[in-house]
């Protein structure tokens, strides 16, 4: 529910007002807001699935919500780089089919897109929705053995499971990706504060599953070096997103730097928690260029 209706319905807390990204925008309303995002998102997967090249609804485990969808540039060889998304929604909403914002401007540079959808809450559990994004990751090299570097980008809670995958333990999966960057955008990197908000009553999780699936913590505890030091780590928050996030946005780069990891730290002007993302769709867009510079290492 979005914060002016929530806040109709009794009083709120700090915590639920700093993790209500609809409430902090400034151009449009919140629901408004929420309106554009999932028409974007929409409109965006449409334009691409109907665009050739494709491989979608492709099953990377048994399980129902265990698809990805693939979006190739015209040269359809397998040695490309590959960009995959995970998406946001407070781990309770979302799906590959309303988030191929990016497929677009990237697959026009040569890059291929994977749009992954997970089990989200209540049927998934976090530790089910980290181990299914370790799983997608792992089929995507395993099918593309050849790939020239495997890009992940989350957003939100999308961001959360990307990063997780900083440590993941990728023995389990049969195969360990040639990860080249990570994109993290307007994430949460310590879950502790979700438990005190309405949104953990679909999530139901508790401080030990909270401790786990944070990996601000699983960092500040790893004994572990980045398995590849020169693999970039881009955290970005928009400058519009909450204090709250800013926060866990800043706390975790620094993390990342403290660990060795090769991070940079992006506010990114003028934009809100969504626009963010849904300006991915514009090729000229301050962050699209960002992730192709990474990817062609022009910078
Ligand atoms: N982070 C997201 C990413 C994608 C879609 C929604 C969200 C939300 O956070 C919605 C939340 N209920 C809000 O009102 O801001």
């Amino acid at each position: 529910m979005p914060l002016s209706e929530r806040s109709l319905v009794r009083g709120y807390t700090e915590l639920e007002i700093q993790y209500s990204p609809s409430g902090w925008v400034v151009r449009r309303g919140a629901e408004e807001t929420l309106r554009t995002y999932s028409q974007i998102g929409d409109e965006a997967t449409k334009r691409a699935q109907a665009a050739r090249g494709s491989l979608l609804h492709v099953p990377y485990g048994d399980r129902e919500r265990e698809r990805l969808d693939i979006y190739f540039p015209e040269d359809e060889s397998e040695a490309l780089p590959f960009f995959v998304f995970f998406h946001g929604g407070y781990w309770q909403s979302g799906s590959k089919d309303s988030s191929a914002f990016m497929v677009s401007p990237l697959t026009a540079q040569g890059v291929a897109v994977v749009v992954v959808s997970y089990d989200i809450a209540p049927k998934g559990t976090l530790d089910q929705m980290v181990d299914q994004v370790t799983q997608s990751i792992a089929f995507v090299q395993k099918r593309y053995p050849c790939n020239e570097g495997i890009y992940l980008c989350g957003h939100s809670a999308g961001a959360h499971l990307a990063a997780m995958m900083l440590l993941a333990n990728w023995t389990k999966h049969g195969a360990t990706p040639n990860l080249k960057g990570f994109f993290l955008v307007s994430g949460i990197y310590d879950l502790e504060p979700i438990m005190h908000i309405p949104e953990n009553e679909a999530l139901l999780m508790t401080l030990e599953d909270a401790q786990r699936n944070s990996p601000q913590r699983c960092l500040e505890v790893a004994l572990t070096q980045p398995v590849d030091a020169a693999c970039p780590v881009l955290v970005i928050v928009g400058q519009h997103d909450s204090p709250e996030y800013h926060r866990q946005s800043r706390e975790f780069y620094q993390a990342l730097r403290r660990g060795g990891w090769k991070a940079s730290f992006e506010e990114l002007d003028d934009l809100d928690h969504f626009e963010i993302i849904w300006n991915l769709t514009q090729k000229d867009y301050v962050l699209t260029q960002m992730i192709l510079k990474t990817i062609f290492q022009e910078s």
